[in-house]
This record gives C-alpha cells, sequence and structure tokens, in this order.
C-alpha cells in the first residue's frame, strides 16, 4: 500500500484562509499536475472538514486521464474516500453523487441515522475504530477492497493523524507566491501538533510550476 499526500499552501503555511473557505492557491499546471496524481492512484481520500468546506468532487474531468486509466484496466474514476468519524457528510454531498464509487470511513459510534442516509446515496460505509477512525484500521479495509494506492488532498487534521500514525510514503507540497495569514486558518499539518520526536523528510526534488514551487519529499 502506498499513500501520497498532495497539497497547496501559502508561503506561511495556510491551506485556506481563516473563513476555510476553498482557495485557489494552485495554478492551472499545478491543478493539471494534481489530476494527473489523481489519476495514477486507486482512491483519492479527505476528511470531512474538507468536504464541509469545500464540497469537492474529487473526480477527474479530463476526459484522457479517465482514457489513459481505462486501457491499464483501471475503473475510470479513482474511489472517493472520505475519513468522517461521525458520519456528518451532508447526503448531497458531492463526493457522494454518482460520478465515482465513494466509500466513508467511520466510528464504530457514529449515529446509526446518519450512517443510513450515507449508505442510501450507493456510497459504502465502513467502520474502523470506536470514537475516532482508526487509520491504519480504516486502510486494511479498503485495501482488501483493492484501493492500494491512495493519494491524499487534506485537510490539516487529517494530515497530522496520517504523520502522527506513519502511514505517509510521500508528500507533495505545492507553495503558491501568496500570504494568507491567521492563526487559526488551517495548516499543512494541525491536530495536536508534535512536541518531539517530529517526522522528518526527505527532501527528493524542488520544481517551479506556475508562479510557485512543487516540494517532493520521501517521508
Ligand atoms: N490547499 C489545499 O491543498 C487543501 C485545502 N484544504 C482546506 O483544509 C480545510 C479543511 O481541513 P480540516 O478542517 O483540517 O479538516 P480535514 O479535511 O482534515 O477533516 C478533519 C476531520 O476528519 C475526520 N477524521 C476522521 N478520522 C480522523 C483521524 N483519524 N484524524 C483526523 N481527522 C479524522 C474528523 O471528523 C475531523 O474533524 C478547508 O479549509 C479546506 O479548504 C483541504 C484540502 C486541500
Ligand atoms: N492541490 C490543490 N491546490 C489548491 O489550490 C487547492 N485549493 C486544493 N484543494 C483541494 O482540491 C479539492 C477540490 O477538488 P475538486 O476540484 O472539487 O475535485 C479541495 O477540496 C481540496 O481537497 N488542492
Amino acid at each position: 500500500m502506498t499513500i501520497h499526500v498532495n497539497a497547496a499552501t501559502s508561503v506561511d503555511g495556510k491551506l485556506a484562509s481563516r473563513r476555510r473557505e476553498q482557495l485557489a492557491i494552485s495554478g492551472p499546471a499545478d491543478f493539471a499536475r494534481v489530476d494527473r496524481v489523481r489519476a495514477a492512484n486507486d482512491a483519492v481520500m479527505v476528511g470531512v472538514g474538507t468536504v464541509l468546506a469545500d464540497d469537492p468532487s474529487l473526480t477527474l474531468d479530463d476526459p484522457e486521464l479517465v482514457a489513459t486509466r481505462e486501457e491499464r484496466g483501471a475503473p475510470p474514476q479513482p474511489t472517493r474516500v472520505v475519513a468522517d468519524s461521525n458520519a456528518r457528510t451532508p447526503p448531497d454531498a458531492r463526493v457522494l453523487d454518482d460520478a465515482a464509487p465513494t466509500v466513508v470511513l467511520v466510528a464504530a459510534g457514529a449515529p446509526d441515522e446518519r450512517v443510513a442516509a450515507i449508505e442510501n446515496t450507493g456510497a459504502t460505509v465502513l467502520a474502523a475504530g470506536d470514537e475516532r477512525v482508526d487509520l491504519p484500521m480504516a486502510f486494511e479495509g479498503i485495501a482488501a477492497r483493492g484501493l492500494v494506492d491512495v493519494m491524499v488532498e487534506g485537510g490539516g487534521e487529517l494530515i497530522f493523524s496520517l504523520f502522527d500514525a506513519g502511514l505517509v510514503d510521500e508528500l507533495t507540497v505545492y507553495v503558491g507566491s501568496t500570504i494568507v495569514g491567521g492563526r487559526t486558518a488551517p495548516t499543512l499539518a494541525d491536530g495536536e501538533g508534535f512536541v518531539d520526536e517530529y517526522p522528518t523528510l526527505d527532501l527528493v526534488d524542488v520544481e517551479r510550476i506556475d508562479d510557485g514551487v512543487l516540494l517532493r519529499y520521501d517521508c
């Protein structure tokens, strides 16, 4: 199994503004690269905070990328995966439409009626963990469904948890040439934060794209 985290930050490390609204940090060339990374993976994952803030579709729009997947025998779209301990994904969220399959990861304590509302959209609900999604267990569950190469797009809470659990294989960060600021604005890794044993990464490539820089790390 491989887990590739990809996100875009401002120079000051923010994923979005303090309003937590979606912010286009990437330019056209970087968004095209993000689509290629999506196409190369079995699944594209976000936390429910990102679903609630951005209502993303997480699909491929470029028919050539869809065709490339089909040529190698993969489904036309990667499966969308949402980490959603309490089943808060709204049934009318774009990730639950019929444009691609979706797996929603919940905790055992998620309210039954919200789980049922998600299942009624046709999505698969997988329980892993008691109060919060247990990520290693959840990845075992999705690997058993053939989803072994996973791209994670965010947000900061989920990315922190993945580093905390030692699950990240590759990190790509596009740093756009802007300052966002705001002490409550989401950053690349939020959560509780590390106070010792900080993860150290291997910088393997630096590339200029649009008016920013793509940093590539082995983790
Ligand atoms: N610039 C970029 O590349 C991206 C920006 N964003 C931004 O990030 C913000 C959303 O980020 P966050 O609020 O941090 O939410 P998030 O997307 O990281 O979701 C966090 C939620 O995921 C659920 N979750 C389930 N299991 C979990 C676990 N084991 N660890 C952590 N979370 C778990 C919890 O309900 C938690 O509240 C939005 O403002 C969005 O616009 C999101 C993705 C990419
Ligand atoms: N790579 C990247 N660059 C940015 O500037 C961004 N704002 C994001 N956001 C992520 O992309 C998702 C949108 O997906 P759809 O276009 O709706 O499929 C958004 O939810 C974030 O995950 N990413």
